[in-house]
């Protein structure tokens, strides 16, 4: 659908390290090929097909109810854990299907991580928080790996010196930084994050955004966000669904914002509905 020339739906303004990113060629890590998931008969997912680059942030966008949060669990199985949701089509990581009978899900686990909408730390110490991380993965944590992880979610130099304290007294957005530290110390390749910021005040959601700049120079990034706004600051692909499960357009960021190719991806980024 296009759109009157220089006139874009929403701004895509990037920073200096997205463009160093966008610079890079795609090369896929990551692939859905039609991909329908349903939960008993009721389809959530169909025919969704899509590519997701390594090392660069990919945002499904989409209005409420339009599976992006299946999605997301599909592909590191926590839809598994739902009795009633069942996957059909390929969901293929590093040339794997990750649904094959020998891949063991707790490992994709390990390799695909995924932070939360809801901070959710455990009631232990910052420590423990982030040693679980590895520890669920059978490995034990050293503290040069909570270090590392603390630094990798931007939270170290904020709780350097009292890492014995419970998780839960941190803020809301240091609660977020801590559960993205769990996530990464068993070192992921992909990091999925399910509205990361939408339970955040905007300084904190702000410094998150910070933060996933700089997690895609190590991880490859899926985030599901309802905020359009955060999807074109932060993304360089996003993937737009629609009502009933539908992929309806996954291009360039720049290109979804500025000039979409369907009217209903032009409808849905300038409010008209959704
Ligand atoms: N555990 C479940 N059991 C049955 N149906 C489910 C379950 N989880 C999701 N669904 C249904 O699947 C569809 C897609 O839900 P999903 O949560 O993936 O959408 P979403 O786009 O992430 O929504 P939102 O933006 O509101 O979080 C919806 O119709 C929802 O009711």
């Amino acid at each position: 659908m296009a759109t009157k020339e220089n006139e874009p739906l929403i701004s895509t303004e990037v920073s200096s390290s997205e463009t160093e990113r966008s610079a890079r060629p795609d090369e896929t890590v990551l692939a859905a090929r039609d991909l329908d998931v349903y939960y008993g008969d009721e389809p959530a997912l169909q025919d969704v097909s899509i590519e997701v680059p390594e090392h660069k942030v990919t945002a499904i966008i989409g209005p409420s109810g339009c599976g992006k949060s299946t999605f997301l669990r599909s592909i590191n199985r926590m839809n598994d854990l739902i009795d009633v949701c069942r996957v059909e089509g390929e969901l293929v990581f590093r040339g794997k299907d990750v649904y094959d009978e020998d891949v063991d899900p707790v490992a994709l686990r390990r390799t695909v991580g995924m932070v939360f909408q809801k901070p959710n730390p455990f009631p232990k110490s910052i420590r423990d928080n982030v040693s679980y991380g590895l520890e669920v993965q059978g490995q034990s944590a050293t503290d040069e790996d909570v270090e590392q992880a603390l630094r990798g979610a931007a939270l170290w130099d904020e709780v350097e010196g009292k890492l014995d304290s419970s998780g839960l007294d941190l803020s809301g957005g240091q609660q977020q930084r801590l559960c993205i530290a769990r996530a990464i110390a068993p070192d992921p390749e992909v990091l999925l994050m399910d509205e990361p910021t939408s339970a955040l005040d905007p300084v904190a959601a702000s410094k998150i955004e910070d933060l996933i700049d700089e997690l895609a120079r190590d991880y490859t990034v899926v985030i599901v966000t309802h905020n359009m706004q955060q999807a074109a600051r932060i993304s360089d692909k996003t993937a737009v669904f629609l009502t009933g499960g539908k992929l309806v357009e996954f291009d360039d960021t720049t290109k979804i914002f500025e000039n979409p190719e369907h009217r209903e991806v032009e409808d849905y980024i300038t409010g008209k509905f959704g």
